[in-house]
């Protein structure tokens, strides 16, 4: 039991600050050494591309949803690990922000070969201030992201009032009495409050999903959601930025996130761009070096003319 690899399950939804944390965890000076799996929503994956260098290895897996397709692919990559023992200290894997967490945490149980390797430490629920009281009326993938929370990290406190915290908090703990709450700007928390917690209790899962050890899954994703990527060369700031900015304000509402690595010409920096809705955040983050100089951006949410913000984003390029 005790040389069992700890595997650390970051979930929460769109937008929520998972990469942020992730990226912190990452950086800090601990001395130990991880392998990061990162599953993303969308054809591109632009998620990999934003997760800080350092010695770590990340697999990424675009083909879908963790929790559904690619629950096969989890177990491939576990297994490969598995045979480099030794090598890492601890396992991260970053779900997207659709995803049940049920199923992903289904895999260290219900697969003989992941559970006599891996232990399950805990399940850390990145929790967006702003916007979580929003999307438990209407995303129940957000709702099992807080139920099966062993730590949740109650982020971008910056963004509400304190009046606003104490509901959202309350909110929270009616849907999951028994998760460790810290509120957090960018995620700032010591990583000994998400990592090697011992957390993870498989009796009170039963609990709230009784058929958590059976096989099968019944996972419906929303329908409605959208996804769609596009990819161009180098695009021109002075239209792209009033192009995003004016995009993310009228159809914010609909767009539950989006995000892209831009080329500008002339530009050695990438451009990183961030949204959640109609907050936009953007900067120039490391060199393009000898990466291909091209243009890529994610829209997920509801509602949207794929079309028209094709057309918008291809009149960008030069
Ligand atoms: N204002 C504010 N913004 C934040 C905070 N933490 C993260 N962000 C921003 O929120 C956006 C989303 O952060 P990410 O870490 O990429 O979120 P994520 O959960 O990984 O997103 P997906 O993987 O796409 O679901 C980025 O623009 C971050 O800079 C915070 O505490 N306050």
């Amino acid at each position: 039991m005790t040389d069992k690899i700890p595997v650390t399950v970051l979930t929460g939804y769109l937008g929520a600050g998972k990469t942020t944390l992730l990226n912190r965890i990452l950086t800090e000076p601990h001395g130990k050494r991880y392998a990061v799996i990162v599953n993303e929503f969308g054809e591109i994956g632009i998620d990999n591309d934003l997760v800080v260098g350092a010695d770590e290895e990340v697999f990424e897996m675009n083909n879908g949803c963790i929790c559904c397709t690619v629950r096969g692919d989890l177990i491939r990559i576990m297994d490969g690990l598995m045979k480099r023992k030794g090598k890492f200290d601890a396992i991260i894997v970053e779900t997207t922000g659709l995803a049940d967490p049920a199923p992903v945490a289904q895999t260290f149980f219900v697969d003989q070969d992941v559970s006599d390797a891996a232990r399950l430490d805990a399940v850390v629920t990145v929790a967006d201030a702003k916007w979580l009281a929003e999307r438990l009326k209407d995303a129940p993938e957000a709702k099992n992201q807080i139920a099966f929370a062993d730590v949740i990290v109650l982020n971008k406190i910056d963004l509400v009032s304190e009046a606003e915290l104490g509901e959202v908090e309350a909110r929270i703990r009616a849907i999951n009495p028994y998760a460790r709450i810290h509120r957090t700007q960018r995620c700032e928390i010591p990583v000994t409050e998400v990592l090697d917690r011992k957390a993870f209790d498989l009796d009170r899962i039963i609990e709230i999903e009784p058929e958590f050890l059976e096989a099968g899954h019944h996972h419906h994703h929303d329908e409605e959601m959208q996804s769609f990527s596009f990819r161009a060369g180098e695009v021109d700031p002075a239209k792209f930025m009033p192009w995003i900015t004016d995009l993310t304000q009228r159809e914010g509402p609909s767009i539950l996130r989006c995000k892209g690595i831009v080329a500008f010409p002339d530009e050695p920096q990438r451009f990183v761009f961030q949204g959640v809705h109609m907050i936009l955040d953007g900067d120039l983050q490391g060199d393009w070096g000898d990466a291909p100089r091209e243009s890529r951006v994610v829209f997920i949410g509801r509602n949207l003319d794929a079309e028209a913000i094709r057309a918008g984003f291809m009149a960008c390029a030069v």
